[in-house]
């Protein structure tokens, strides 16, 4: 493909992103996916540069752009070379008539800075929430160090994280397969907050495909018990085949039914020593990967988001044993998920008490921890650790 072709695919696939987020359809990564699986004559490399083209016209525009040409015309501003492209050539874009404006610049949408100012964000941080997000593993903790140098000799270790490494962008990852899970600094830490023993029952009630899980069940060194919990079936049917690669044989999963969890968890009322919350949420930790998030986010979904936090955390109460830890995790810094939902718990919970997260890195915040991608360089989290009246 042609530099102006590339552009052009850029330009339609922005389009279908723009739509996807007014409608709720699939994420950018998927029809990206899908767009080339149509289109066998892109070579890698035409891909690759498609992929870049796309995420940094997403990266460039807070408000949802009115068209992919009107973000691209933006990232053209600033690149000459790249605005060339817009010359009516064979399969590329038509030249920009006198007037056609750019889409404007910035990085959140208007309602959500006032929402990230009153959760103490300052401005400044802000650009680093939709920046490119590092490629980083979590070492299994019986495969040596010197395993994963060996196959990646430029890997950094993350400071505060034992088994936790950064890798060069673009790194292939395959060869580390079974001995190495990719997972952001932030996620890894989070994972540690509860500090889970070898031999401790625990429950990760939003378990999904298992990251986190794998990351508990390698604390606990392969012994004692998970049960993984998720209401999504195909977010949990991919979590046992993960476990097995990673020699995990300690979780069994369970597919709960939204609105009668307590009835299918009622076997573990009072048992578990963790429950592990990491909570469906508005994942503005999380732009570095999905910048096309934040034009998904409306006030109305945020809401309905932090009612079924409460509603996990009611769900997750009562499995805790007497002097048992809640773990309550958000991939999320605004307030209303994290500090506020925490503060309402323990007011509706006499007797629970928060105590301060085992984590390596962030910042106290409420009666959590907060990480942010500015401070942390890791993406977002709120977490709080919860403990249980005896
Ligand atoms: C942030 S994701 C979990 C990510 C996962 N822990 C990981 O590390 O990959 C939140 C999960 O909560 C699940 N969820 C939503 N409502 C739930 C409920 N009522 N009970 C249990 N899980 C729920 C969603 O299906 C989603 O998979």
């Amino acid at each position: 493909m042609k530099p102006a072709a590339r552009t052009q695919a850029a330009i339609e696939l922005l389009d279908a992103i723009i739509a996807a987020a007014r409608e709720g359809g699939a994420a950018a990564d998927t029809l990206i996916a899908r767009y080339f699986s149509t289109r066998r004559y892109a070579g890698s490399k035409d891909r690759r540069a498609v992929r870049e083209l796309v995420y940094a016209a997403i990266r460039q525009c807070g408000e949802v752009p009115a068209s992919g040409r009107a973000a691209m015309l933006l990232l053209a501003q600033d690149d000459a070379e790249l605005a060339a492209r817009f010359d009516g050539s064979a399969h590329g874009p038509a030249p920009v008539p006198a007037g056609e404006e750019p889409a404007a610049a910035g990085v959140v949408p208007a309602w959500l800075e006032r929402k990230l100012a009153e959760s103490g964000l300052d401005a400044a941080t802000w650009p680093a929430l939709v920046d490119r997000a590092p490629l980083d593993v979590r070492l299994r903790r019986d495969v040596a160090a010197s395993t994963l140098q060996e196959v990646v000799p430029e890997a950094v270790p993350i400071a505060g994280l034992v088994h936790g490494w950064r890798l060069p962008a673009g790194t292939d990852v395959a060869p580390l397969a079974g001995a190495a899970e990719v997972q952001d600094a932030g996620s890894q830490a989070v994972s540690l907050a509860a500090a889970v023993r070898p031999g401790m029952t625990v429950v990760d009630l939003c378990a999904g495909a298992g990251g986190k899980t794998l990351a508990l069940g390698d604390a606990m060194e392969g012994q004692g018990r998970i049960v993984a919990c998720d209401v999504d079936r195909a977010r949990l049917s991919r979590l046992a085949p993960r476990a097995e690669k990673a020699n995990l044989h300690i979780v069994e999963t369970r597919l709960l039914d939204p609105n009668r969890e307590a009835a299918a968890l009622a076997d573990l009322n009072g048992a578990a020593d963790v429950v592990f919350v990491d909570a469906p949420c508005s994942g503005t930790g999380t732009w570095r990967r999905n910048p096309e998030a934040r034009w998904r986010l409306t006030p109305a979904r945020l809401d309905r988001l932090v009612a079924t936090q409460a509603h996990v955390l009611g769900v997750a109460a009562p499995l805790v044993r007497p002097g048992g830890t809640l773990v309550y995790v958000v991939c999320s810094l605004l307030d209303a998920e994290g500090k506020d939902q925490v503060a309402r718990f323990l007011a509706d919970h006499p007797g629970w008490q928060a105590s301060a997260p085992a984590m390596p890195m962030g910042t106290k915040h409420g009666d959590g921890v907060r990480l942010t991608p500015a401070h942390d360089h890791s993406d977002g989290f709120f977490v709080a650790c919860l403990s249980a009246p005896c």
